[in-house]
C-alpha cells in the first residue's frame, strides 16, 4: 500500500479539512501519515486511520523527512501558510528539500494536491 503524507500549517487547517472531506474515498486506500495536530483533526472528523508523529514544531516534519529518506512516502501534501513565519522553518525547508533529494511529489496548495491526486486516481484505475 502507498503512503501519502498529510501535514496543514494552523492557517491551513480547514482547508485540509475541506481537502481530506472531498477526497476520502480516495485517500481510503492509502496509507496516510500525519504531523500530530493535522492528523488528530482528520481522524476526529473523518473515518480515516491516519498515523500521527510529532507535532511540526516539535519535530514533526523531520519525522516525516525521515520516512522520505528511508522511501516509506510516496507523496506528500503540505498545505503550508506562506504568509505567516514558522519557529520550525528549517524544518519545513529540510522536508521540502528532502522531496526533490528522493524524486517524491510534493504539493504544497490545495490545486497541486488535487492534481496529485487525480493522477493517483487515474492510476488506480
Ligand atoms: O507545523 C506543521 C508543519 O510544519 C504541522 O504540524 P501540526 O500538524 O502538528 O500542526
Amino acid at each position: 500500500m502507498q503512503t501519502i503524507a498529510l501535514i496543514a500549517h494552523d492557517a491551513k487547517k480547514d482547508e485540509m479539512l475541506d481537502f481530506v472531506n472531498n477526497h476520502k474515498d480516495l485517500l481510503k486506500n492509502f496509507h496516510l501519515v500525519a504531523t500530530r495536530t493535522t492528523g488528530t483533526l482528520i481522524n476526529k472528523n473523518y473515518q480515516l486511520d491516519v498515523e500521527t508523529m510529532m507535532s511540526g514544531p516539535l519535530g514533526g516534519d523531520q519525522q516525516i523527512g525521515a520516512m522520505i529518506a528511508t522511501e516509506k512516502v510516496d507523496y506528500v501534501i503540505f498545505l503550508r501558510d506562506p504568509l505567516t513565519s514558522q519557529p520550525h522553518e528549517p524544518d519545513i525547508n529540510a522536508l521540502l528539500r528532502i522531496c526533490d533529494v528522493h524524486n517524491i511529489p510534493l504539493a504544497t496548495n490545495r490545486k497541486s494536491a488535487h492534481i496529485i491526486l487525480k493522477y493517483v486516481s487515474n492510476k488506480m484505475d
